[in-house]
């Protein structure tokens, strides 16, 4: 296998790049790039190849019936009609599609919204307002609902997907074997106030039920528990003192009065340590789970997330059990890093995982309060040095469940998260029963972009150390191809980034990176498409396409032009995982 660096004039022939292009000297500051385009080549193109294959006619290109079709030079003017019917074939959503025409690159959205549905967001006018407000990932979460009541919602998404263009991904996440208390008989909620006995219990309660009596999941629990125990709902929304036990009744007396959730999350801590013994003894996928995530394999979810994660092993088992039973196998799945066990086994279990998420409301009810902020930050860097997309969740803008605004202190959250470069925002409550969904939504959204533009004016490029992760030589070129691609779209101030990417690898390695600019991501399979949608930076559009990147290059030009989406000078550099290649080029 030969290693070679080729510098190809636009007539393919070697020749060595002119000092000038290579020091990069700014000649004229533009606003964000350094030297008029004027002064580059009209194409400037070296390949990194790993196999000394022939290369192919560039402009002959296979079109999906097998037919090869002439396409125009790309110093031409192509017209849309010159790509024929080949030119509805590429695929992005009309929200991108806008904002890239209104905004140019530049300020499109790094950072992905995830969006817990729930009543308030079900139907298919409430997700599309959500997709239209920059909904990336929808979740479901399977603690609340039934499976009916999801495989509508999945539905809906779906449609959504077909018939506007998006590619929102869905996101199923396990109930997993935390304790918590059962539901009100239909009530929405109780209020349990100071000085109050409540008895909890693991008897099943008929439809008699007795007044300040709550229904527990975890049959061991009157065993386990002892008096003076405390109990807190919710990570301390509702805290309880253990007076007496009676067989399966526990009394208890409210310490801290508040407001009781439907199947809350309950935790029990003993001379001011969690007593985790508890759910250690649960499996982390429960029979129950084991059901979702079955249904989750039938309807074809992008994302599966695993609650309470306790190590690696669970992940590995979950991952063949998915590639036995789905053919293609393009489930990722998530490890939610909420307990203590998590904590202590975090680089194994996210180099298992496809990502993982940042579950601050559980995470917040087993370790103190205060350390949950550094423990985000160790996640978040842990999953960008192992190239795992990452996702803030919970809280974040909590108290817009009942008001319009937020508080100031959400917002720095938030700003907190950009700033750290997560790939994705998570809302639960906010957009699953809330009262302000899509505001909530756009405020996520707001903040994104102006933390991402104040992190680029700055330039404050953080000096995170990215290690090789490659397990193969081939791994090993793919990587620094996008390190040196990435850090190229910096020095010369590019416009975009394009990765040709069949399995997406390329495309999360370039976002990795957290570029300056936006990555357009092309790639062949929708399922694919969707899955991206999750990964910082990356904009992912559908097309069919070839290992001749001239030709790819070329349709995608015209394709792009034809809808607007960019214009003849626009500077782009182009990686692909086909060729492992990196070309400069100016739009014709
Ligand atoms: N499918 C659903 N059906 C009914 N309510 C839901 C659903 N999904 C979420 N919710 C409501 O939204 C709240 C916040 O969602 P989430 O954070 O995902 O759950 P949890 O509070 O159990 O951690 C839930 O407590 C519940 O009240
Ligand atoms: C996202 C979380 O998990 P869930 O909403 O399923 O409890 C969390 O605990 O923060
Ligand atoms: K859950
Ligand atoms: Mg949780």
């Amino acid at each position: 296998m030969s290693q070679s660096l080729h510098l190809f004039s636009p007539s393919s022939s070697s020749v060595a790049l002119p000092k000038q292009y290579l020091r990069f000297t700014p000649s004229v500051s533009t606003s964000n790039r350094r030297f008029p385009v004027t002064s580059f080549p009209r194409r400037c193109c070296f390949s990194v190849r790993a196999s000394a294959s022939a290369s192919s006619d560039p402009k002959v290109l296979e079109t999906e019936n097998g037919k090869p079709e002439i396409l125009p030079h790309v110093t031409a003017s192509p017209e849309p009609a010159a790509v024929s019917s080949d030119s509805a074939s590429i695929e992005v959503d009309a929200v991108t599609e806008v904002e890239l025409k209104e905004n140019g690159f530049r300020s499109t959205r790094r950072t992905k919204l995830v969006c817990t549905i729930g009543p308030a967001t079900c139907g298919f006018e409430q997700l599309e307002a959500l997709a239209v407000g920059g909904m990336n990932v929808a979740r479901i979460n399977m603690c609340h609902g039934d499976r009916e009541w999801h495989k509508a919602v999945i539905e809906r998404v779906r449609r959504l997907n077909e018939e506007k263009g998006y590619a929102v991904a869905i996101m199923m996440d396990t109930e997993g074997s935390e304790i918590h208390m059962g539901d009100f008989g239909g009530a929405p909620s109780a209020k349990a106030e100071d000085g109050e006995i409540w008895t909890f219990t693991v008897r099943a309660l008929g439809s008699s039920r007795p007044e300040r009596t709550i229904n527990v999941n975890y049959d061991g629990f009157a065993e386990d528990v002892t008096i003076g125990d405390e109990l807190l709902v919710d990570g301390g929304m509702v805290r309880f003192e253990v007076i007496e036990k009676i067989g399966p009744d526990v009394k208890c007396r409210c310490t801290d009065p508040g407001l009781l959730l439907p199947r809350a999350n309950l935790t029990f801590w003993r001379d001011g340590s969690l007593v985790r013994e508890r759910n250690a003894m649960l499996p982390t996928i429960s029979a129950k789970d084991w059901l979702d995530i079955d249904f989750g394999i039938a309807e074809g979810v992008d994302f599966i997330a695993i609650s309470f994660v306790k190590s690696a092993e669970v992940i590995n088992h979950l991952k063949s059990y998915i590639a036995a039973r789905s053919c293609d196998s393009d489930i990722s799945v998530i490890a939610k890093i909420e307990s203590i066990d998590s904590l202590k086994n975090l680089e194994e279990i996210i180099q298992a995982s496809d990502g993982a998420m940042v579950a601050r409301g559980d995470l917040g009810a087993q370790i103190p309060l205060e350390q949950v902020p550094s423990a985000q930050q160790r996640i978040v860097q842990v999953c960008r040095q192992l190239n795992k997309p990452v996702i803030v969740a919970s809280q974040l803008l909590e108290s817009m469940i009942e008001y319009p605004t937020p508080t100031r202190a959400e917002v720095a959250d938030v700003s907190e998260a950009v700033r750290q470069r997560a790939d994705a925002l998570m809302l639960s409550g906010e957009s699953a029963m809330g009262q302000f969904p899509e505001k909530a939504l756009a405020v996520l959204r707001s903040v994104s972009v102006r933390i991402e533009k104040w992190w680029r004016e700055e330039k404050r490029h953080e000096a995170m150390e990215l290690p090789d992760i490659g397990s193969s030589f081939s791994d090993s070129i793919s990587e620094e191809i996008c390190t040196s691609a990435a850090k190229m779209a910096n020095n010369l101030g590019v416009d975009a980034l394009f990765v040709y990417t069949k399995n997406g690898h390329m495309a999360s390695l370039l976002s990795r990176c957290r570029p300056d600019c936006p990555i357009f991501a092309f790639t062949t399979t929708t399922s694919v498409r969707r899955r991206l949608n999750l990964q910082w930076g990356l904009i992912p559009f559908r097309l069919s396409f070839s290992d001749d990147m001239e030709s790819n290059l070329n349709k995608t030009f015209s394709l792009l032009k034809a809808r607007g989406m960019i214009k003849s000078g626009d500077l782009i550099i182009a990686v692909s995982d086909m060729l492992q290649s990196i070309q400069v080029m100016i739009v014709p």
